[in-house]
């Protein structure tokens, strides 16, 4: 018996054509790779998710070993390709597919390197509690990042029904929206509770990002809980000892067939940005105004004629929404002159190349 590759089964995991036209590929190179999606990442275990339910998988040296850094390895919501003629468990990883998406902040700490939280997802929620701690800025730089990463964000206020006048609060968060959708919610009442699942169509994939206790879980659990669907209907990977409290990324299938990944609180998100040139994202109104500037190369500063200047002198701007975006273009700019000098990056793809180059050498030699 082999392990099946089975399409038809698989779109519901959010198998699409992009990934299909790699396997097809793939299958060039390497005979028999099973296509399935990463549930939950606990260092180098993996837990799968295809046609075939929920396995236990592990990488192949040789995917490890040539990832240039961390960011190149399976992370939950990564398709990846298995060895299909094993079945003993844990299963061998020997393939990443191409991401069409990803959430990706700066390493912690002093290193400039990507981390890659969660792939191929469809759209974020950018989770905050309405209360005294709602920060508006954290979410203007969530919204950068999801964009960023390709994925389309959406900003749930939750508690509600802690909030007497949400007004003023809404009102501050739809300054820093731009076109982004914003949904209350209650999870204690189930308030808005359907203007989420209306997002939650079968086969696509949604990501929780948001600070520890604004109600990630809560929400998770009243999705899980649909009408006429008990829990069991759902896959749920704890980790191994079961714990409840978010401390792994985990991905959850909910009765409509749309998969959610649920991720630990996050408080903080550093910018990740691969291209160098761009502006931060999210930011429609002022990228807007540089286009009227009189000068092209307009740095906003002292030219005349320059649009975004005008706009904050007529209050059109506000100044708290400019020095966000200040920031955060300060940041990228800042990001991407440092990721160019990261010496062990640098090194590990020397190596690769050498390695690469020595194996043609071994090729050519054993041709002769
Ligand atoms: N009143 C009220 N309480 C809520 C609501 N949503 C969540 N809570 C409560 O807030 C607390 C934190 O909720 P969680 O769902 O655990 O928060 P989380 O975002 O998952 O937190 P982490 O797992 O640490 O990231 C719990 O006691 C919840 O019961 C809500 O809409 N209203
Ligand atoms: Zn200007």
């Amino acid at each position: 018996m082999h392990l099946q590759h089975d399409v038809s089964r698989m779109s519901h995991l959010g198998w699409t054509s992009f990934f299909e036209s790699q396997h097809r590929q793939l299958g060039e190179h390497l005979e028999n790779v099973v296509p399935a999606r990463v549930v939950l990442a606990s260092r180098g275990l993996l837990h799968v998710l295809g046609p075939h339910g929920t396995r236990r998988a592990v990488l192949a040296g040789k995917l490890r070993h040539d990832a240039v850094d961390a960011s190149e390895l399976p992370v939950v919501g990564d398709w990846v390709g298995l060895r299909g003629d094993s079945l003993a468990e844990p299963l061998p990883v020997v393939h990443r597919f191409e991401r069409t998406s990803s959430l990706t902040r700066k390493e912690a700490g002093r290193r400039t390197r990507p981390q890659v939280l969660v792939a191929n997802v469809d759209t974020v929620l950018i989770v905050s509690a309405l209360t005294a701690e709602l920060n508006v800025r954290r979410i203007e730089r969530f919204v950068a990042t999801v964009l960023e990463g390709g994925a389309t964000p959406v900003i749930v206020l939750n508690k509600a029904d802690l909030c007497e006048n949400p007004e003023p609060l809404f009102h501050a968060v739809s300054e820093v929206a731009g076109s982004t959708q914003m949904i209350i919610t209650s999870a204690a009442t189930g308030a808005g509770i359907d203007s989420i699942r209306a997002l939650a169509r079968r086969g696509e994939t949604l990501a929780m990002v948001g600070a520890s206790g604004v109600g990630k879980s809560a929400l998770t659990n009243c999705l899980l809980e649909e009408e006429g669907h008990q829990r069991e209907g759902a896959v749920r990977v704890a980790d191994e000892r079961g714990r409840h409290t978010t401390t792994h990324r985990e991905l959850f299938v909910l009765p409509s067939g749309a998969l959610l990944i649920d991720t630990p609180g996050l408080r903080e998100l550093a910018l990740w940005s691969d291209d160098v040139a761009a502006s931060p994202r999210g930011f429609d109104e002022i990228d807007a105004l540089a286009e009227a500037c009189a000068f092209r190369d307009c740095k906003h500063e002292t030219e005349p004629g320059c649009a975004i200047l005008g706009a904050l002198a007529s209050g059109e701007l506000s100044e708290d929404r400019f020095l966000s975006w200040r920031k955060l273009e300060a940041e990228q700019r800042w990001l991407s002159a440092r990721r160019g000098t990261d010496e062990a990056r640098q090194q590990k793809q020397r190596n690769r190349m050498m390695g690469k180059m020595s194996r043609q050498v071994q090729r050519m030699k054993g041709n002769r």
